[in-house]
């Protein structure tokens, strides 16, 4: 699926319409069998079920950081009312649409939705909970800018609502910040981080980045140690990625800064998460720690193949809309540029731009992408709900691949189910790019054939985000 003005470099990632990649990566969670009232991840729900997560983006940013291609606009002018007005109403729209009977948990990502008012956030959640079951314990995120977020903003979003908190912290060196093109210094930086805590105990994420041009190892790991000194329960490591059509991207291409080393990366990102490890953080996803089980469980829900609702410019959704008599999941993406979202939102109720029904393989590579990069991979229960008929040991119980795979200690398929080991991990891209070739044969191989059989060929988790949209 070729989704317009997005060229996602992952292809299966670019099916999944989320952010794939095995150093960096947005989504996270566990816990079969947990009790999603304490709002900690547990067993997914079957593609068409009552239930999703509901994702809010806000597409506006103070300044332009010199690496990101997310889709997000400096406003000349923003009309917040009017922005308001089109989220509710679209998040209205889409939730009677999907006909879910209740939201697990909601996402304001962007963009820089600590920029938007807090009574902004607390009007979409009323949407939300008036059009639907929204838990009360139900975990709900904003991302923070460590300059968007001062302390009294941080208390006025609780109060509309919010209570898990993540701050793109990035790093801990000014000059490397300057260098992003970030607007706030390391000690603001912790200061938030400090603010957020205090409110928000228990429920703070920070997002550190590595691999930057000319970044060395042992600082970088110095600087994980003073965050980890810092931290609450959740941090995500995100390796960068070099995106074309960046500052960042043409000051490497021209030479003014050094292409990162993916060596150097490597071996920080095997350090921090062993370094992690030895903190007592769980290493849940590919990107992603937790200690106290505070995964997130709107993540948590897309790397299980869940139903999610994405609602304002560029947001992604996968759900069957069943407000319409559909029964087939659709990948949706919204209107990319926000004047242009609003008139469709004020004329339609909706803006959404794409919508691509998702074949059974389709899905299938989807649940197997997304859930190797957990630590609990994919369970057979878990399989089974998105195929009956297609066991776990049917597909893989064969393959030499797989037990080549199992014998590099890489890989393991057991009664529990289909996972990488620590060491897999850190190489999902190789092991998945066999992974979904096998799938595709046995799909192809089962019989009868009476479906057609999708697209196909080499996915990469790694490297890409497909939130994010080229620049040029
Ligand atoms: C990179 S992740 C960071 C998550 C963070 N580390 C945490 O633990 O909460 C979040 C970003 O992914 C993108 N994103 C997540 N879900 C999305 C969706 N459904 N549609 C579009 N973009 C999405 C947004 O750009 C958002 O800012
Ligand atoms: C899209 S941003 C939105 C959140 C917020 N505006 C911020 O800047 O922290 C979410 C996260 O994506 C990560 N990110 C964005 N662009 C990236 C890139 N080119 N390579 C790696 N990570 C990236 C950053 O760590 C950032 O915290
Ligand atoms: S990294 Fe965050 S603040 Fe920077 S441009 Fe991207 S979305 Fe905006």
């Amino acid at each position: 699926m070729a989704l317009p003005g997005l060229r996602a470099r992952c292809r299966t990632a670019a099916t999944l319409g989320i952010q794939c990649t095995s150093k960096r990566s947005c989504i996270g969670g566990q816990g079969q069998g947990q009790d999603q009232s304490k709002t900690r991840p547990g067993a997914q729900p079957p593609p068409g079920s009552r239930s999703a997560a509901l994702y809010v983006h806000w597409p506006y940013c103070e300044k332009r950081c010199y690496y990101c291609n997310f889709n997000k606009y400096i406003p000349r002018r923003l009309d917040e009312d009017a922005m308001r007005t089109c989220l509710v109403q679209e998040a209205t729209t889409l939730l009677k649409l999907s006909g879910v009977q209740r939201i697990n948990s909601v996402f304001f990502g962007g963009g820089t939705p600590s920029l938007a008012s807090p009574y902004t956030v607390a009007s979409v959640l009323e949407a939300i909970a008036q059009n639907t079951h929204l838990p009360a314990k139900a975990e709900v995120t904003l991302e923070a800018n460590p300059t968007s977020s001062k302390a009294s903003r941080l208390a006025a979003f609780q109060v509309a609502g919010i209570n898990r908190i993540s701050i793109g912290i990035q790093s801990l060196d000014d000059t490397e910040l300057q260098l992003l093109g970030r607007t706030h210094s390391a000690s603001e930086a912790l200061g938030t981080l400090e603010e957020a805590r205090r409110l928000y105990p228990g429920r703070t994420s920070v997002d550190l980045m590595f691999g930057l041009p000319g970044q060395q190892v042992e600082p970088w790991l110095g600087q994980l140690q003073e965050l980890l000194s810092r931290c609450d329960d959740h941090v995500s490591l995100y390796q960068l990625t070099l995106e074309r059509g960046t500052t960042l991207f043409a000051q490497v291409q021209r030479g003014t800064l050094p292409s990162p080393d993916p060596e150097t990366a490597a071996q920080m990102y095997q350090d921090g998460r062993e370094v992690l490890r030895e903190a007592g953080f769980r290493q849940y996803e590919v990107s992603n720690f937790a200690r106290n089980e505070a995964l997130s469980s709107h993540n948590w829900t897309y790397w299980q193949g869940g139903q999610y609702i994405g609602v304002g410019p560029g947001a992604h959704g996968r759900f069957v809309p069943q407000g319409d008599g559909g029964s087939l999941r659709e990948a949706r993406i919204q209107t990319l540029e926000p004047d242009n979202w609003m008139k469709e939102v004020s004329v339609f109720g909706h803006g959404t731009r794409k919508r691509v029904p998702l074949g059974e393989l389709e899905l299938l590579e989807e649940v197997l992408a997304l859930g190797l990069r957990t630590d609990i991979g994919i369970t057979h229960q878990h399989w089974l709900q998105f195929e009956p008929h297609l066991s776990l040991w049917e597909v893989f119980g064969e393959s030499e691949e797989v037990r080549e795979l199992q014998s590099q200690g890489l890989l393991l398929l057991d009664p529990r189910g289909l996972r990488c080991s620590w060491k897999g991990l850190a190489v999902l891209d190789t092991i998945l790019l066999r992974l979904l070739l096998q799938l595709q044969n046995a799909w192809e191989n089962r019989s009868p054939p009476t479906f057609k059989v999708t697209k196909s060929g080499a996915a990469s988790p790694r490297g890409d985000s497909c939130f994010k949209y080229d620049l040029d």
